[in-house]
């Protein structure tokens, strides 16, 4: 049996992970895995509980059994739901990021979601964004991308997008968790943040999205898997 095609993406915040995944998904017709929005519910998921992201034991139980739904709504956005609660704004704040990047640094959480992340893996095919899904996640897949930026384009990149939503933040702010998130991913003792060895390394710090993609579209046919 042919096995089901996986392309995965992974790399720091803010480098355009997301936005390649989504272009690449709908581009193919295939499933996306965005494995951010897991450990950000978890996170989530422990404010709601009460539970410390520093008690390990019980962020890991919190994992083992979150209670998440994801639905695209009538504007094709996605919804994502714990415990039938939308938590679709909360998730995506600088505060849901932090938690997420400090539960994701908790090994047994990293196991707890591993299943639930592999049986995204549907046909026609998984397209997959992450910072562990070329190195831990699917390491056999046949096609690997890492997306990466320099900082303060990233941390330029999450201004616009927060102030054109109505949001007021500070741009030596975001560049100081962006920092700090890069330093928390890339340092942890479990899958750290780093680009597999067979990824195709792309810097989009003075490339513009659709030059991105299209990079990530020919790499695709080339490499045959559609
Ligand atoms: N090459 C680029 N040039 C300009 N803007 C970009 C580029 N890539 C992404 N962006 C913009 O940067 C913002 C962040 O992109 P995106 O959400 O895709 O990043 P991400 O890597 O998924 O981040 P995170 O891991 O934090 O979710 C978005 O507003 C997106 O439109
Ligand atoms: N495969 C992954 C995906 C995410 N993380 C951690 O979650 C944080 C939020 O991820 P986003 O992609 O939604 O920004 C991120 O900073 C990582 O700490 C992870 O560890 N592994």
């Amino acid at each position: 049996m042919t096995p089901v095609p996986v392309i995965t993406v992974d790399g720091p915040s803010g480098a355009g992970k997301g936005t390649i995944s989504h272009m690449l998904a709908e581009h193919l017709g295939w499933h996306l895995l965005d494995s951010g929005a897991l450990y950000r519910v978890t996170g989530q998921a422990c404010l709601i509980e009460g539970v410390s992201w520093d008690d390990h034991p019980a962020v890991t139980e919190v994992a083992r059994h979150l209670d998440v739904r994801f639905q695209v709504d009538e504007h094709g956005e996605v919804r994502v739901a714990y415990k039938g609660q939308d938590v679709s704004a909360a998730i995506r704040t600088e505060e849901g990021g932090r938690g997420a990047s400090t539960v994701a640094a908790i090994p047994s959480v990293r196991d707890a979601l591993l299943a639930r992340q592999r049986d995204f893996l549907q046909p026609p095919g998984l397209v997959a964004d992450g910072r562990d899904m070329g190195t831990v996640v699917f390491p056999a897949a046949p096609l690997k991308f890492f997306l990466t930026a320099s900082a303060a384009e990233r941390a330029e990149r999450r201004y616009k997008q927060l102030i054109s939503k109505g949001g007021s933040v500070s741009l030596a702010r975001l560049l100081k968790d962006i920092e700090e998130r890069d330093e928390r991913d890339s340092t942890r003792t479990v899958s750290p943040l780093v680009p597999a060895k067979d990824a195709i390394v792309i810097d989009s710090t003075a490339t513009p999205i659709e030059e991105v993609f299209g990079q990530v579209l020919q790499a695709v046919t080339e490499s045959g898997l559609a």
